[in-house]
């Protein structure tokens, strides 16, 4: 079952991919210079790609090779306005990204673009998925092959518990992976174990989903439904949105606990005190390429 996504909006934006930054001496972390893609802890040279041309191995230190996006340009469906423009971006299994950048700059675009989002089109460039080409896939097959997206604003679904929407979208995942399904009730166990990992409380899943739950409810909720899945990138679009302290930490404990050597996570915010709890070896700066587009 296709996950359903939330959207929000953009313009024209771009990686750079300037593995610069300045070390402020001061951790726990270092101080960026704009419009750069880094590397952390280390200095590297030039870990991302910065032309279009450029491919990357299939291994990496023994990594696979999960996400490549190269030179991608999107424009938004119906008013074929340019939103996307020569992205790049890597990404090998067990790595943490964070994508940041202003307002507007189009983080979440480029997330709902990655899967497969119809208010969109690729105009150009190309992304593959653990070796497939996502241009070819529709995004019930892009999430069935291990593309999470949580939500910026997560939806509601009245009349629909949280239990069977997990039920039906792990058992969807189990079909495709040619897995044993599990019963209402073999499900529940499966699933009330994960509960202690995101903070939640049994009546959770009797209710549905996210109708009346609170703005850091629904966020734990997506990371409840991440660790009920699993997958193999999990993107994460503002999960830090109005959390408190606690929630916060909560949030980024399950999100570390969910992460292996073989998973990744690709995580969009605007507060670095997110990366202080989940760090990631890559910092990307998303930026205006252009202002192509006309106020009405
Ligand atoms: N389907 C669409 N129709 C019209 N405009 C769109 C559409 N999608 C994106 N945009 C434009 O893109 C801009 C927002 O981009 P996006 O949400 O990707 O940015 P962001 O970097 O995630 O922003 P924020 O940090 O505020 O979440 C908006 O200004 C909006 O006008």
């Amino acid at each position: 079952m296709a996950m359903a996504h939330c959207y929000t909006c953009s313009i024209s934006s771009n990686f750079f991919s300037n593995p610069k930054f300045h070390s402020n001496n001061s951790p726990p972390f270092p101080k960026l210079f704009t419009l750069s893609a880094i590397r952390l802890p280390q200095f590297r040279s030039n870990s991302l790609a910065v032309d279009s041309t450029t491919s990357y191995p299939l291994e990496k230190d023994d990594k696979k090779l999960l996400l490549q996006v190269n030179d991608l340009t999107a424009v938004i469906a119906e008013s074929q306005q340019t939103i996307l423009n020569g992205v790049n971006l890597t990404v090998y299994e067990g790595e943490v990204h964070a994508i940041m950048g202003k307002n507007g700059s189009g983080k979440s675009t480029l997330s709902k673009v990655l899967v497969g989002h119809p208010d969109y089109e690729v105009t150009g460039g190309t992304m593959t998925f653990k070796g497939q080409n996502l241009l070819e896939m529709d995004p019930e097959e892009r999430s069935l092959s291990g593309i999470f997206m949580s939500f910026q604003s997560p939806v509601a679904i009245p009349g629909v518990s949280n239990a069977d929407f997990l039920n039906m979208a792990y058992n969807a995942r189990q079909r495709k992976l040619g897995l044993p399904e599990l019963g209402p009730i073999e499900f529940f166990s499966h699933v009330y174990s994960k509960l202690d990992l995101v903070n939640m409380k049994m009546d959770f899943l009797n209710r549905n989903v996210n109708e009346g739950f609170s703005g850091g409810e629904r966020k734990r909720n997506e990371i409840l439904q991440l660790a009920v899945l699993g997958a193999d990138l999990a993107i994460l679009d503002e999960i830090d949105s109005g959390l408190d302290i606690d929630a916060l930490q909560d949030v980024a404990k399950a999100v570390n606990g969910l992460l292996t050597s073989n998973n990744s996570v690709l995580m969009i915010t605007h507060y670095q005190r997110l990366l202080e709890y989940i760090k990631p070896a890559y910092i990307h700066i998303m930026r205006y390429t252009t202002l192509s587009f006309e106020v009405p």
